[in-house]
């Protein structure tokens, strides 16, 4: 695999699908929303914080299980983040985003990624993404963290 370009996009009123609303799920997405993207989530349960964003109208929550009847709520959607504890789910919302053209990270498989999901590290005006490459969380959160304190220096 080549090393992934960091692209900085505009993610104001795009909209994100984001399959299950668990712990992982719920970091991107509060980090997607300080971006003002749009995002819908597609799962039977959520965690608190992601019911709280549903009631209060800053995410549509569509409670139900992946299906393909679900596969519409892709449409218009710029990327999909799949982060269902369950492989088989994720594999299969790959799937329907290739079929589709829309890229799509699957959190549980680096292999099923046409993007990765960045550390982010923002200060003193500049925004940083930092990934290790797909292969070293530890490492990109490392990398995060020390640049997050430089940039509070600026
Ligand atoms: C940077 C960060 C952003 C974020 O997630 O926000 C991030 N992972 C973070 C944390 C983290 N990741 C994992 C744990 C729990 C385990 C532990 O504690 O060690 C924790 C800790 C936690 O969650 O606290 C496990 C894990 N991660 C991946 C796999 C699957 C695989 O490797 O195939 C598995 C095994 C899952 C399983 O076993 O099922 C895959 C990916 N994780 C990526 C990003 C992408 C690029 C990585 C890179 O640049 O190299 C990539 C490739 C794809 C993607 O997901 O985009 C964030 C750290 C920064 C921060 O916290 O600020
Ligand atoms: N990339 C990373 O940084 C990273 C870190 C840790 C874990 N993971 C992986 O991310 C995935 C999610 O982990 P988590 O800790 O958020 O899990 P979690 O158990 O907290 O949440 C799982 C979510 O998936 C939903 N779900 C279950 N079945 C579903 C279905 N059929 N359709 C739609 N939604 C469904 C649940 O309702 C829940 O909201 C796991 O595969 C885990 O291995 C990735």
């Amino acid at each position: 695999m080549s090393r992934y370009f960091p692209l900085f996009v505009d993610l104001e009123q795009k909209k994100i699908v984001v399959v299950g609303a668990g712990r992982i799920a719920e970091r991107r997405i509060q980090t997607l929303l300080s971006f003002e993207a749009q995002i819908t989530v597609i799962a039977p349960e959520a965690s608190v914080k992601i019911r709280k964003l549903a009631k209060e109208g800053r995410l549509h929550w569509q409670q139900e299980r992946w299906s393909p009847e679900a596969e519409s709520f892709l449409d218009g959607s710029l990327f999909v983040l799949a982060a269902v504890d369950d492989g088989a789910v994720n594999k299969a919302v790959f799937r329907a985003c290739r079929a589709r053209g829309i890229p799509v990270n699957c959190s549980d498989d680096r292999t099923r990624c046409d993007f990765y999901f960045p550390g982010i590290a923002e200060g003193g005006g500049v925004t940083a993404g930092v990934t290790a490459g797909g292969t070293d969380h530890r490492l990109a959160r490392e990398a995060t963290e020390r640049i997050r304190k430089c940039l509070a220096e600026i």
